[in-house]
């Protein structure tokens, strides 16, 4: 299979920080994979809150995520502070791209690109629904 090359976007709107913790790390003795997804997610819960939204309620409409990719690009170790920069792009009908590119705040090395798709979706109906207007006009706000 291809190598996986994520286009990212120039511009983030939200940043944010953590730290690498021990249970980070892994038998390799350093930042694990899955770690680097968990960080994602707290990323992704942090940039909504910023907009005053959750996953479960942005302007009313949940989402869900359609799929995930993540490109290893340096090792993260115990102590680090890596910084999330993170946006939102590439819409369509029901949903969007979210980007995020982790990177060791003292040496500003890259760790990881990596973006989630996401669609809108009604938990009730259980059906995909078009973006919100408002989420919309949000994130071309600062755009
Ligand atoms: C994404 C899905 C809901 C799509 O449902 P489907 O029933 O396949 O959709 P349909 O084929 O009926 O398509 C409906 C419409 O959506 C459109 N659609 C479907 N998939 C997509 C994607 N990926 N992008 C854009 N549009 C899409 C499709 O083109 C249809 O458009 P119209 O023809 O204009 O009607 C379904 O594939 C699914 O349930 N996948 C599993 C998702 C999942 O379990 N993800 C992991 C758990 S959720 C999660 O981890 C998480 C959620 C939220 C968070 O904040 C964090 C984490």
């Amino acid at each position: 299979m291809a190598r996986i090359k994520i286009d990212m976007p120039d511009h983030y709107t939200f940043t944010t920080e953590l730290p690498v913790r021990i249970s980070d790390i892994n038998y390799g003795g350093h930042l694990g994979n899955d770690a680097v997804l968990s960080m994602i997610h707290e990323a992704r819960i942090r940039f909504l809150n910023y907009y005053h939204y959750t996953e479960l309620d942005v302007e009313g409409a949940g989402i869900i995520m359609t799929d995930s990719a993540i490109v290893y690009r340096a090792e993260g170790f115990h102590g680090d502070m890596i910084q999330l920069d993170v946006t939102v792009g590439d819409f369509n009908k029901y949903g969007c791209d979210i980007y995020y590119v982790l990177s060791n705040k003292k040496t500003a090395a890259e760790i990881a690109h990596a973006k989630t798709g996401i669609v809108f979706f009604d938990y009730e109906e259980r059906k995909v629904i078009p973006v919100p207007e408002g989420f919309k006009a949000s994130m071309e706000k600062d755009a």
